[in-house]
């Protein structure tokens, strides 16, 4: 009896069904005949499941997922305009609790411009860099309230909570990656010239942790420089690292000059391994094109080799990772008008 991963599998709504049938292909076709069985459990959750039952994530579905290897995410979330669902429940009570619980203070998304693949830049150059966003802390921790008077004297506030700790682990878990690429350059990005008390905490941690990884250069962008830099000179990156926030606002743009939100992959890790860490498209559940096989499996797919990775599937997970560079290369267009379903099974095609 070889290795065995189990897999607990969240599809969620919109799109993600349809693109996580792709990722699950590709996972069951790369570890069949080889050493690994995959064990796959779903759990059904998200906003239409919160329709019909109420629940966001009940704690022993919470306690039973902690129980797997790995997490496969596709997305959750209705559409913006849909009143039946109050905004944000789904992504704080569902999606944010489980990276907050799983304790994912890496959210890993690494951005490439494949051979082939047109971006929407001019002079785009070699995009390879990977954005370290902060994954537990930040204005996402739910740390605000409001006094809804009714009058123009309402308040309401979101703060951000920046913790020495949390910085510290996500800024050497940016160096030590650093340390393992090319380039080795780390670029803090914030903006300490308005958020000074979190800001100057960010760039005393980089300033010390530094120390530590003397082969490591680092420079800092304001955030809003650093959308600047990803549009006129994106290929200056190597490793971003960042808070909650701003990684989840670059990391949209990152996709954008990449070839689009269909191709961007994202790990949620845990990299103390006390939890199972999650793996995720960084889109969302795409409600304007959901339903009807439009969707580009790729992100999805590409997921899945962040997971094979950080389960040591080294071998599986460069095999995913070739086959859909190969196949993504080979388009003329970014999705050739095909369906969901026919872009996976090209890719599980190049995985033999
Ligand atoms: N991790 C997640 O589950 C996650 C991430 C982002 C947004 N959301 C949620 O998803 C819902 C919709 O959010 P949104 O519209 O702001 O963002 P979105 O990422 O769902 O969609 C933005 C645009 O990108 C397109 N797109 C997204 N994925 C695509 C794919 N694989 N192939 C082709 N096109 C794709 C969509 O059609 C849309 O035009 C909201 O409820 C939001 O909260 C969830
Ligand atoms: C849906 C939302 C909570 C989530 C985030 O902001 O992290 C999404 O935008 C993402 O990028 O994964
Ligand atoms: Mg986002």
């Amino acid at each position: 009896m070889g290795n065995v991963i189990d897999i607990a599998v969240i599809s969620g709504d919109g799109i993600g069904p349809e693109v996580v049938a792709e990722a699950v292909k590709v996972l069951k076709f790369v570890t069949n005949g080889g050493k690994t069985e995959v064990k796959l459990t779903d759990y059904k959750l998200g906003a239409e499941h919160w329709l019909e039952t109420g629940e966001t994530l009940p704690e022993e579905t919470l306690e039973a997922i902690k129980k797997h290897d790995a997490i496969l995410f596709g997305a959750v979330g209705a559409a913006p305009g849909d009143t039946r669902i109050p905004s944000g429940i789904i992504e704080r009570e569902m999606l944010l609790k489980l990276r907050f619980s799983l304790d994912h203070f890496v959210n890993l998304r690494p951005a490439k411009l494949y051979p082939g693949i047109e971006s929407p830049l001019a002079n785009p150059g070699e995009i390879d860099f990977v954005v370290v966003r902060e994954g537990t802390e930040g204005p996402y921790v739910g740390n605000g309230g409001s006094v809804r008077t009714g009058t123009v004297h309402e308040i309401a506030t979101e703060v951000s909570v920046n913790t020495a700790y949390g910085v510290e682990r996500v800024v050497r878990d940016a160096f030590r990656r650093a340390a393992e690429r090319e380039r080795k350059h780390v670029t803090l990005v914030h903006k300490h010239n308005v958020l000074v008390h979190a800001g100057h905490l960010w760039k005393r941690t980089v300033e010390m942790v530094a120390q530590e990884f003397p082969e490591v250069t680092h420079d800092y962008l304001h955030v809003d420089a650093a959308t600047i830099f990803l549009t006129t000179d994106p290929s200056r990156f190597d490793v971003i690292v960042t808070d909650n926030l701003f990684g989840d606002i670059l990391t949209d743009q990152a996709g954008a000059i990449t070839g689009g939100i269909g191709l961007a992959a994202s790990g949620n890790i845990n990299m103390d391994r006390t939890y199972p860490s999650m793996f995720e498209p960084v889109h969302g559940s795409a409600p304007d094109i959901a339903g009807q096989q439009k969707a580009d499996p790729t992100a999805a797919i590409l997921s899945v080799a962040l997971m094979l990775d950080h389960l040591g599937l080294v071998d599986e997970a460069r095999t995913v990772e070739q086959a859909v560079e190969k196949e993504i290369t080979s388009r003329q267009e970014l999705t050739d008008n095909r369906t969901t379903s026919e872009i996976g099974d090209a890719i599980v095609a190049l995985l033999a």
